[in-house]
């Protein structure tokens, strides 16, 4: 039996980048490593001396970008080839997800779905959101003000409301909400993230939990609020309404799966970067001080944050940075999948390939990140502003090409805002008996979260608690 880099080395004249010798007929099964591949997948880079390596698993060529140039050059300028997706057999066929198009082949039908999503989701179109995003981190404050234990739990809950009330309008109500029970089993994903195996069968572990009813039963719900003209503002609504072919059975189903999956990408991914978000302001309290002195001096202590503050704080704006950066939580992004044979620095990488940015290793980078293990928003400031020489960090944890994160700037709303209301009226300390570590643990899964860890949440002045109470009761009556 020959080796498959031998099979395509005669059939292309060309060799695979370079990566571990494969054995017969498994390949590199047993060189996938289990823990923290993204710094094994680096490690080889440099062994082996190219920013691209590759591994054969059980026949597949499986193909590791290490450099933000490789990524750059493959999945943005060579994106016709590179935007498609491996087939998730498992999610797709046997839990019935193949209306979801994260997972979908480049093609007509992920297209319809991803152009209506990006539509709905650019920066222009989300920022009427701002306030359900500020509700919900009221709320969370609320939440966090009474069982600070509990932060786990009320991130999630956090991300599932605003995710639910701004795709379908839909709201919360209690533990017994058929959505929280969905946030708090997907809380699994947390405890099992560990023992994942592959890169791509992994992807969004919440969506191994969520019933057979989404997208439909949400979908369903709010267009009979439409009919009923009950429904509240949301994407969903705006779909519907600027919809030209209204009865067309097609174009339906599209914004059906197009808002299904809203919450399926985002409430995992947004959950993990608050939890890194938390923990960093525990190993490092002297950037939390900091953030918590510039709210003091933009904002004072007689209301709490909001998004028209967000230009005047430079500091908090470059820790948001620096928490998607420091432990990106997608460090592997998301595979993409060529659609055709290509040649790339010499070597050649067949049609088929998996394809896997090591964006970890780009914001990793010391050329461009000075101590990159450090968590350090200062690194993003010169002069207090925002230093636009520092590459963005954006631009590598929403993935790349044509297929980059659509939700980011959904995302990125919603980390501003439960970041600057938390900093606001907590001042977060590890627990005594707390085990504290220099470098966080980062489970292995395509979406990573920190190793568990218990925080205390204090209010930081005497009336936090009045703050907190008044701007929710506040909020609740405007909306
Ligand atoms: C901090 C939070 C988030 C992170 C780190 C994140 C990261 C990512 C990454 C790395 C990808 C893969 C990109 C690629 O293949 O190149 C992705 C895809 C995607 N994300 Fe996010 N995401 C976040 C939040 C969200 C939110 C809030 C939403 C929805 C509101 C969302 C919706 C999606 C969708 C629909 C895709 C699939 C795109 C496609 O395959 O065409 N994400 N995300």
């Amino acid at each position: 039996i020959r080796h498959s880099r031998d099979k395509w080395l005669r059939r292309s004249g060309l060799p695979l980048p370079p990566g571990p010798r494969p054995l017969p007929l498994v390949g590199n099964l047993f060189d996938q490593p289990q823990e923290t591949p993204w710094l094994t997948y680096l490690s080889w880079s440099k062994q082996y001396g190219s920013d691209i390596v590759s591994i054969d698993v059980l026949g597949r060529t499986t193909v590791v970008l290490n450099s933000a140039k490789a990524i750059s050059d493959l999945l943005e300028r060579r994106s016709v080839i590179y935007s498609s997706r491996v087939r998730f057999p498992m999610l797709n066929e046997l839990i019935g997800w193949s209306w979801n198009f994260a997972f979908m082949a480049y093609g007509q039908r992920w297209r319809e779905r991803r152009r209506i999503f990006t539509r709905h989701f650019s920066p222009s179109a989300i920022k009427w959101l701002h306030p359900v995003h500020t509700k919900h981190s009221r709320k969370l404050l609320h939440q966090l003000l009474h069982s600070p234990s509990e932060f786990q739990s009320h991130l999630r809950h956090n991300q599932t409301a605003s995710i639910l009330e701004s795709v379908y309008g839909t709201e919360i109500k209690g533990t017994q909400d058929p959505f929280y029970r969905i946030a708090e089993i997907s809380m699994l994903s947390l405890s099992t993230a560990g023992v994942f195996g592959t890169f791509y069968v992994d992807f969004l572990p919440i969506l191994k939990h969520l019933p057979s009813w989404l997208p439909g039963a949400g979908f369903r719900n709010l267009r009979q609020k439409m009919l009923k003209n009950e429904a509240k503002s949301c994407i969903g609504k705006n779909m519907l309404e600027n919809n030209d072919s209204e009865d067309d059975e097609t174009s339906l189903q599209v914004i059906r799966d197009a808002l299904g999956i809203a919450f399926g990408a985002g409430a995992d991914t947004s959950v993990a970067t608050s939890l890194v978000f938390v923990l960093a302001m525990i190993l490092y309290p002297e950037c939390q001080c900091k953030a918590q002195a510039e709210i003091d001096a933009v904002v004072g202590r007689n209301r709490l944050p909001d998004f028209t503050d967000q230009s005047k704080l430079p500091y908090v704006n470059a820790l948001c940075k620096e928490v998607l950066r420091w432990q990106n939580v997608t460090p592997l992004s998301v595979a993409h999948a060529t659609s055709e044979d290509d040649v790339y620095a010499g070597f050649f990488i067949p049609k088929g390939s998996v394809i896997v940015p090591n964006t970890w290793a780009v914001t990793h980078d010391p050329e461009t990140y000075a101590e990159p293990a450090k968590f350090d928003p200062d690194r993003f400031l010169s002069n207090g502003c925002i230093d636009p020489n520092v590459k963005d960090p954006q631009a590598y944890t929403f993935g790349s090409g044509r297929r980059i994160c659509p939700g980011r700037f959904f995302a990125l709303d919603s980390l501003y805002c439960n970041v600057t209301n938390i900093l606001a009226c907590f001042s977060i300390e590890p627990t005594p008996d707390g085990k504290l570590v220099d470098v966080p643990r980062m489970l292995n899964g395509v979406i990573s979260f920190p190793e568990e860890y218990d925080v205390i949440m204090k209010p930081r002045y005497l009336g936090v608690e009045d703050l907190i109470e008044g701007a929710l009761a506040q909020e609740v009556v405007d909306l």
